[in-house]
């Protein structure tokens, strides 16, 4: 069968083992070639391969619902169900999204991208089910490194009390993005080995059906189990029945243990072993997640084939390396990551320093008051946290961490548009809701100087302080030595004698003053580094000016930059002078490359020089050839206005 010709999953099971075998090799390849070409996230899906296939075989897409958990293992779900012919669009605009994806496909029935939902989702669909009298199973899948998430233990804890139905297919293959952190992992080594667990799995190798043990007795096995001193293992502990484990990647052994789960009545849990980035050698034997997300590569040779731009590092990179430098001065400090080691770019320190560092699993609520839980006990911890899954820990930071006033530093990884993981990703939000966070610190650099800067500030601080930086690199040029800035001080820099202001944020700063230059634009640029404080003093005297004021914001404008300047302004009781905003509206927005969104958006460079460009024009038409203001309270010509303070660290 040709992985294009695939329409409906029904044509599975037509096929014979050898035949699923042999699609099973194709759509590997097809997974190679095409991700080779777009990027995606390979190795998952190449270990859920036969697993998927078994699925499909043995249920009934769309009438029996499929959950992936984050949903990043999907691929071949998708291809089982008639989209491998838009896989070329992978995460592009309008194109086939990386995620389950519910106006996608009928045979999305939940959609996601954060970890961990599944299960609590399957429960909610099996009630609707029941209550409203429908058929059909609810089946959920969900990683090794999706369990560790407190979700799914809240959800276990609840399907395992309710009479309605749901599937748990625990996909099993020891591997997070980086290698998994699990505790209770311990647990199920335990069931796996032992006597009485063997003689059951024997039966299910055997084909023995329907075996007493297996259908409807299934808590007779956990009797067995519990007879033959074996400890219960994770998911008895919860009251559910468990089948497993089994070998992810042998077809018959899988679908016979499915079949089992589907005749059983009640939730149940089949626990498959599957290796990561099988078939795929540089993937197979990845131990550090360099190929659960992948950029175009060569096939042949495994090599990425974008490796940034000469000169120029990763924000993340830049962030963490201030991190160890400090840590070497500070035993205090500590590091913590949610399961994102890799992407963090903390694998250094973490080798460096391993009694300090902590990956806590995928577990942001439990790493943000863990971290306050250290601040407490005296040391000064650094969470590393993407910004769209500190999302999750919101409650954690104000009431674990703000409220307590603990000095917890954040490194908001990933802020902005991040571009093909959409909506899910996108860490656009967070001015937004940590603004509401009383005394709390949020900034954010404009270049590498000022990232080091501003972590050698943040630990000199006694509040929360986040640092926030986009995903991408930036020109590596930082010097030896670190030096505080004052909290809540901005900068300007004057391109020609200004005629308007922009206040921006980030890496925007230097493009904006760039393009200022090149197009001869009269620009005073505003470095608004911190979003909480803000520099009042700055705008009070920007706005006195007189001239027109954009804000650009590459965030959600609501809640973002905009509104502080706005809430500073109307502190006074005057009428709120007008300024013009460019940022992102009050949506979610959709997968894509970033440029693509940007443009789509309406705030790409392009779009404000156009803005700026056409307001020029409008007011010289009003003002007959009259000048502004003159500009001159402050230093100009590419002077920085305030100065960035002073204490320093070599
Ligand atoms: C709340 C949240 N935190 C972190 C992530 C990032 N993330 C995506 S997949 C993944 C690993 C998932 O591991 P597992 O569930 O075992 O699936 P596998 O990739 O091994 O198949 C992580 C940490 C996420 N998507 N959501
Ligand atoms: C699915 C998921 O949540 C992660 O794999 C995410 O895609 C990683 O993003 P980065 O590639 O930015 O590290
Ligand atoms: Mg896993």
């Amino acid at each position: 069968m040709r992985i294009l010709d695939l329409k409906d999953p029904g044509q599975l099971k037509t096929l014979s083992i050898p035949q699923l075998e042999s699609l099973a090799q194709e759509i590997r390849s097809f997974l190679i070639q095409s991700l080779s070409k777009t990027g995606g996230h390979l190795s998952s899906n190449l270990g859920i391969v036969e697993l998927t296939l078994a699925l499909h075989y043995v249920f009934e897409s769309p009438k029996d619902r499929l959950l992936f958990d984050v949903g990043h293992q999907s691929y071949v779900h998708k291809i089982l169900t008639g989209r491998a012919p838009r896989f070329a669009t992978l995460r592009q605009r309008h194109g086939l999204s990386g995620f389950q994806k519910r106006e996608e496909s009928p045979h999305d029935p939940w959609e996601a991208g954060h970890s961990s939902t599944s299960l609590s989702a399957a429960l909610g669909l099996a009630v609707a089910r029941d209550l409203q009298k429908e058929s059909g199973e609810v089946i959920s899948v969900i990683g090794d490194g999706a369990l560790t998430g407190g979700m799914a233990m809240e959800a276990l804890n609840n399907i395992g009390m309710r009479k309605e139905k749901v599937i748990i297919v625990y996909n099993d293959n020891d591997m997070s993005i980086s290698p998994n952190h699990a505790g209770f992992k311990n647990h199920l080594t335990t069931l796996r080995s032992s006597r009485a667990y063997r003689s059951v799995k024997r039966d299910v190798k055997a084909g023995l059906e329907p075996s007493p043990a297996l259908l409807n007795g299934l808590s007779s096995i956990r009797d067995v189990l519990r007879d033959s001193l074996v400890d219960g293992g994770l998911f008895q502990q919860f009251g559910l029945d468990y089948l497993g484990p089994v070998d992810g990647h042998n077809l018959p052994e899988l679908i016979r243990t499915l079949e089992t789960a589907r005749e059983h009545h009640g939730s149940v849990v089949v626990h498959v072993r599957t290796r990561k980035g099988m078939g795929y050698a540089p993937a197979q034997q990845d131990r550090t997640g360099q190929w659960h997300g992948v950029p175009p590569f060569d096939p042949a040779t495994g090599r990425f084939r974008s490796s940034g731009c000469a000169g120029e590092e990763s924000w993340s990179l830049i962030i963490a390396d201030a991190v160890s430098r400090l840590a070497a001065k500070d035993p205090r400090i500590t590091v913590l990551t949610p399961a994102m080691a890799n992407g963090s770019k903390l694998l250094q320190f973490a080798a460096k320093y391993p009694d300090r560092f902590f990956d806590c699993g995928i577990a942001e609520e439990h790493t943000v008051t863990a971290a306050g839980g250290m601040a407490a006990g005296g040391l000064r911890p650094f969470v590393s946290i993407y910004s769209s899954f500190l999302q999750r820990a919101y409650d954690q930071v104000l009431h674990d961490v703000a409220r307590q006033h603990l000095p917890v530093v954040f490194g908001v990884d990933r802020a902005g548009l991040v571009g093909e993981d959409g909506d899910t990703h996108q860490g656009i939000y967070d001015i937004a809701f940590l603004r509401t966070i009383p005394d709390v610190v949020i900034c954010q650099p404009k270049d590498a100087q000022e990232a080091q800067d501003l972590v050698y500030s943040a630990f000199l601080h006694s509040d929360p302080c986040f640092i926030r930086y986009p995903r991408g690199t930036t020109a590596a040029k930082r010097k030896d030595v670190l030096e505080e800035i004052q909290t809540g001080t901005w900068t300007w820099f004057d391109e020609g004698t200004p005629e308007q202001i922009v206040i921006t944020y980030g890496p925007e700063v230097d493009r904006v003053r760039e393009k200022a230059k090149v197009n001869g634009t009269g620009l005073r640029v505003v470095n608004a580094r911190f979003f909480k404080p803000v520099d009042e003093a700055m705008i009070r005297e920007l706005f006195a000016m007189g001239l027109p004021v954009t804000v650009f914001e590459t965030d959600v404008s609501q809640g973002g930059l905009s509104s502080a300047i706005r809430d500073c302004l109307a502190k006074s009781g005057d009428p709120v002078p007008a300024f013009h905003v460019i940022g992102l509206p009050d949506a979610f927005i959709p997968h894509g490359s970033v440029r693509a969104l940007r443009k789509e958006e309406g705030i790409s460079l392009e779009d404000l020089f156009d803005w700026i460009e056409r307001k020029s024009g409008t007011d010289n038409r009003q003002a007959e050839g009259t000048r502004r203001v003159d500009a001159g309270v402050r230093p100009s010509s590419g002077e920085p206005g305030p100065s960035s303070g002073n204490g320093s660290l070599s």
